[in-house]
């Protein structure tokens, strides 16, 4: 084996086992020290290392398994980090199609979908911190922090390794501690203060370095919107391409006799995006520029509470008539304000004909509204978003026209006008604008007067006073106020004078959106880190291992390569004294930093056979992977970059 600078050995391959090598463990912590006085007399003939090596080991050692004095027990249940990865732990709320009229409706996961028994243990309960004479189990452990891990460890058990139960208790600082049968304990690092009340639940102090489960599971059931397909027998009435737009699924029921509108998802070839396609059936356009002037103007604008329109297809014949064909932004899971609040019964959501599957967003909950409407909050929370897309609706000099509770889509926690654009080609108005967005203002006092009575048609005039009536009853002046001025046509009216009503109740929802985008900010930063990591693994894994490259036979078992499979060893593979895995998802993590920044910290690693000791940094070892990895690339014919 060539030597390498940086990294020393002590005795090699060929070297008998125990020659040369001195007594004693590398000075340390007292988790080595622990990890040590448990690993038995046998073990303490530890590595001994080159007169005058700074030694800075700065993780448990590396065990090798013949030296272990037990055959190992099988190992305890996957900590709770671990099997989080797991896609199977998300409950996909898929629901067959055929059963979501039947009766009331379960959203948790069908029985075939439950993959895996709820976890082995159990969430502590909050409760009051116990008295001081107390003995909790938690006082078992010594405790030792390490580069921002907390470690916990307690002296062997004699007991069988099945008798200890897998149990968590609760961390000193409000971490979560995860005993796994008194291996070792992780305590998952506390979420940012400013970020804890923001999250409800009773366990929600339980962190990991990964993404919410609620979050990851919205954005799953959001993934599987996206890929959903239609099965052609099944539908064959849908084209298989409009135009550039292929992939056509259904948002709603389709085929019904006398439908004058359809909603699909698609694709579109140009640019691979996803798109909401609305198809106005049979409607041929007979002078285009008259009546799609003011396309381009919609097309223009940009607003968060705006679905942007992209395109409008004219006179299309993809669907065997003259169909007109608007493209907007497909935002998969988007339910109306009518599915959400007064007719919970049919969230559309989304339902994949092909498989019979329904997938519901797990944050789009119904809200079914009762007899006293929607509560204040949330009516203010969707008057200011309203009022923010008409305002910018306005000041572009057009008219929204289709304000409406099936046509506003509820996406996440905010809402977007979904069919802008439409009535102006189909039927382009030439009253004065200030008219039509006057009577903009109105439609929207109607769908506050539907929200805060809980009946989609209050505001028709037979039912007003008594609409009127529970509205005066139950809600602030200030929101009568908005309706009065909303419906009031005597004067002229902009949207811009409701601000004023509005008042300190837009810095709420400003606060709300604000708190929201920081809480994703968290989820954010940590999963940035992820995508840097594979690429490090996908290098480690594509250099292990191999058996040749190119002429080089056995070339993963020399030089830099064996260094990196010591390495790999110590990163994934470490045991206890017991022969017990050590699963430790923040030791992982923390090597492989370790080695993509390349740093001068030195690790202690041990072959398999226990003949060989390698003190190395990992400045050395990230050397040992690039320059493996290039020399790979080298004798490689063909490399794909993505
Ligand atoms: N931009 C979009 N992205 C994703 N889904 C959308 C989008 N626009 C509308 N949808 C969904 O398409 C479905 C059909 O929309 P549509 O506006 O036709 O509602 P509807 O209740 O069927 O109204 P109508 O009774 O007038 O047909 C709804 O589930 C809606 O949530």
């Amino acid at each position: 084996m060539q030597s390498n600078e940086g990294y020393q050995f002590d005795g090699g391959p060929n070297q008998v086992p125990g020659q040369g090598q001195g007594q004693g463990l590398p000075a340390g912590s007292r988790l080595n020290q622990y990890l040590a006085n448990n690993s038995r007399q046998a073990l303490l003939t530890g590595p001994s290392f080159g007169p005058g090596t700074p030694i800075n080991v700065n993780a448990p050692i590396f065990i090798p398994k013949h030296q272990q004095p037990q055959p190992p027990p099988p190992p305890p249940p996957v900590v709770n980090q671990f099997a989080q990865l797991a896609i199977h732990d998300v409950p996909v709320q898929m629901i067959p199609f055929n059963q979501i009229n039947a009766g009331p409706q379960h959203y948790g996961p069908p029985p075939h979908m439950s993959h895996r028994p709820p976890m082995q243990h159990h969430h502590p309960q909050p409760m009051a911190p116990p008295p001081p004479h107390v003995q909790v189990p938690y006082d078992r452990y010594h405790q030792e922090s390490r580069g921002g891990t907390t470690y916990f460890y307690n002296e062997p058990s004699d007991q069988p390794l099945d008798a200890e139960h897998y149990h968590e208790v609760d961390g000193s600082e409000g971490g979560i501690v995860v005993n796994t049968s008194g291996v070792f304990c992780y305590n998952a690092p506390l979420p940012l203060a400013h970020m804890t009340r923001f999250r409800g639940k009773p366990n929600s102090t339980q962190q990991t370095q990964f993404i919410s489960p609620e979050l990851r599971m919205e954005l799953l059931n959001r993934q599987l919107a996206f890929d959903t397909k239609v099965d052609p027998n099944l539908y064959p009435e849908i084209p298989q391409n409009v135009e550039h737009f292929t992939n056509l699924v259904p948002l709603e029921n389709t085929g019904m006799q006398n439908q004058s509108h359809s909603t699909y998802k698609a694709i579109s070839c140009r640019d691979g995006n996803f798109y909401c396609l609305r198809r106005i059936h049979g409607n041929r356009i007979q002078q285009p520029g008259k009546q799609t002037h003011l396309v381009e103007q919609w097309k223009k604008l940009v607003h968060g509470n705006i679905v942007p329109l992209r395109e409008v297809l004219l006179n299309c014949r993809a669907f065997e008539d003259y169909s007109l064909i608007f493209a907007y932004d497909y935002y998969p899971l988007a339910e109306t304000l009518m599915t959400k609040h007064f007719d919970p019964k049919n969230v559309t959501n989304f339902y994949d004909p092909a498989n019979n599957f329904r997938i519901t967003s797990p944050m789009g909950v119904p809200v079914s509204l009762g007899p006293s409407g929607a509560n204040e909050t949330m009516i203010w929370s969707y008057i200011i978003q309203i009022a923010a897309a008409l305002r910018a609706i306005h000041a572009s000099g057009l008219a929204c026209r289709t304000l409406d509770l099936n046509k506003i889509i509820c996406y996440g926690n905010k809402i977007m006008l979904s069919f802008c654009g439409i009535a102006d080609v189909l039927d382009p108005d030439s009253t004065p604008i200030q008219q039509q967005q006057n009577e903009d203002l109105n439609m929207f006092g109607n769908i506050i007067v539907s929200l805060a009575t809980g009946r989609a048609n209050a505001w028709r005039k037979d039912l007003y006073p008594q609409s009127k009536k529970l509205i005066d009853e139950n809600f602030s002046i200030d929101l009568r106020n908005v309706i009065g001025f909303l419906h009031n046509n005597g004067s002229r009216k902009t949207i811009n004078e409701i601000m004023p009503m509005i008042g300190g109740r837009f810095f709420t929802v400003m606060e709300n959106m604000q708190a929201k985008t920081d809480v994703l900010e968290g989820e954010l930063s940590r999963e940035m880190e992820n995508g840097r990591l594979l690429r490090l693994l996908a290098k480690m894994n594509t250099v292990l291992e191999r058996v040749e490259n190119g002429t080089e036979e056995g070339w993963s078992e020399t030089g830099d390569r064996f260094m990196l499979k010591l390495f790999r060893d110590y990163v994934f593979h470490q045991v206890t004294d017991q022969g017990r895995a050590w699963l430790d998802m923040a030791h992982i993590v923390q090597c492989l930093n370790k080695l993509d920044c390349g740093t001068l910290e030195k690790i202690e690693m041990v072959a398999r056979g226990g003949d060989t000791q390698i003190i190395i940094d990992y400045a050395t070892l990230k050397k040992c992977l690039e320059k493996s990895y290039r020399e790979l690339m080298g004798n490689t014919m063909m490399i794909v970059h993505r």
